[in-house]
């Protein structure tokens, strides 16, 4: 039996996240922060058959006079775009929501940056809630307010930080995931094991087995503890001044991929998100022992894990070193400085590292 655990996110708009089995069902908790009559369900093609009824119902059974409309849109990331995000406003204007209306995003984290910044923007910004359904989102996309979506020039580009007023993480969700989508959000869960805590890292490392054969306890763990790195770094620093810039670990190298790629992890035919930050987690690891920052040995045991967890440890053929590095300028961490690289001292502790000669990182590229 698994049991109810909550994660509370503090500073000036605080919200609990709620992760436990059978939440989508549960209309008390997923409508726990909603003001008004409007209710907009946001959710993909994938994930709406599966679960859009079950949320409808157990909110209008908690919640009888609410008026709640649904955008489903196609799944993956390359429709995390300006066109969607418009219908999505679209949407909101049917539905004829008010300033006390809410969106609901259920889905992966295509979703869940999409909806939210629909819900950034709506009439200046209406109550978001996040009911995370892929690992990745419940472990990274739900909680901490950034929202996006993707430009063919660049990932995230467009977007807001608007936090959300709840989140509810259902683990009985994951059991419809896709293989590929839960290796991918396992790349994210080893992000915070190699950014702030090496021992999370042990911890991944003798649980791997259960966590790829999805036992309940061991996820609801991951989660679990994954929400409390993010809570703890996003309290401190909502708007990513200081320290929250250490979630992108392997970001600027992912990001890099993805875009060079047209989005099309969905496909198949490109890396996703969770793989691309795999791959760029392994580079920024690897630049780390290239530039002396780090040992070698920390290097290849995050390269380990990751390749046990079945992902992408190495750029896909095809993308030209110097292509990648003219991406990574357009990244969100480069300024009028130049650019800005995530790398680390040692596995669990990482660090904001600047004046990376550019020879150095084709080298980690394979130039
Ligand atoms: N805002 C943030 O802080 C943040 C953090 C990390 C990642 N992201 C963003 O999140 C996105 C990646 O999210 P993702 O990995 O969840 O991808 P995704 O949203 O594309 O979902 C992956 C796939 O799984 C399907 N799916 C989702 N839940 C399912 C379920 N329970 N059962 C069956 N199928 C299901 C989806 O339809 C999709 O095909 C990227 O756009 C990334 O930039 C944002
Ligand atoms: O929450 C954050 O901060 C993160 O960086 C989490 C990342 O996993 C996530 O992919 C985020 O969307 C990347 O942010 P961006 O600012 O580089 O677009
Ligand atoms: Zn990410």
């Amino acid at each position: 039996m698994t049991a109810i655990q909550t994660v509370h996110v503090g500073g000036s708009a605080p919200y609990t996240v709620t992760i436990a089995p059978g939440l989508i069902d549960d209309g008390a908790v997923l409508t726990q922060a909603l003001r008004g009559r409007h209710l907009l369900l946001v959710s993909d093609a994938n994930v709406a058959p599966l679960y859009a009824a079950r949320v409808e119902a157990a909110a209008r059974a908690a919640r009888p006079a609410l008026n709640i409309g649904r955008f489903v849109m196609p799944a993956g990331e390359h429709e995390k775009t300006l066109a969607r995000f418009g219908e999505c406003l679209d949407a909101l204007a049917t539905l004829g929501a008010t300033r006390d209306a809410a969106v609901l995003a259920l889905g992966g984290g295509v979703i869940g940056d999409l909806a939210g910044f629909a819900g950034a923007c709506w009439m200046r910004g209406i109550d978001v809630i996040q009911v995370p359904t892929t690992l990745l989102a419940m472990v990274d996309s739900s909680v901490g307010g950034k929202t996006a979506v993707d430009l063919p020039s660049g990932k995230n580009l467009v977007g807001a930080f608007h936090p959300p007023r709840a989140v509810v993480a259902d683990t009985t969700a994951l059991r419809s995931l896709p293989d590929r989508e839960l290796r991918a959000g396992l790349a994210e869960v080893v992000k915070y094991g190699a950014i702030f805590d090496a021992g999370f890292l042990d911890w991944l490392e003798a649980h791997a087995d259960a966590l790829l054969a999805r036992d309940d306890a061991a996820l609801a763990e991951a989660v679990a503890r994954s929400c409390r790195y993010k809570a703890d770094v996003v309290e401190r620093d909502p708007f990513e001044h200081g320290d929250r810039a250490l979630l992108n670990f392997g970001h600027t190298f992912g990001h890099a991929i993805e875009t060079e790629q047209g989005y099309a992890g969905a496909s198949g035919d490109g890396l996703n998100h969770g793989e691309a930050v795999a791959v760029g987690m392994v580079l920024a690891a690897r630049l780390s022992a290239d530039l002396g920052l780090a040992p070698a040995a920390d290097a290849r045991r995050l390269q380990d894990l990751l390749q046990r967890f079945g992902l992408p440890v190495a750029v896909p053929p095809g993308l030209p070193p110097e292509a990648l590095l003219a991406r990574m300028r357009l990244d969100k961490k480069a300024d009028a400085r130049g650019l800005r690289f995530i790398l680390w001292d040692a596995a669990g502790a990482a660090r904001v590292v600047r004046d990376v000669p550019d020879a150095a990182v084709l080298a980690v590229l394979g130039a």
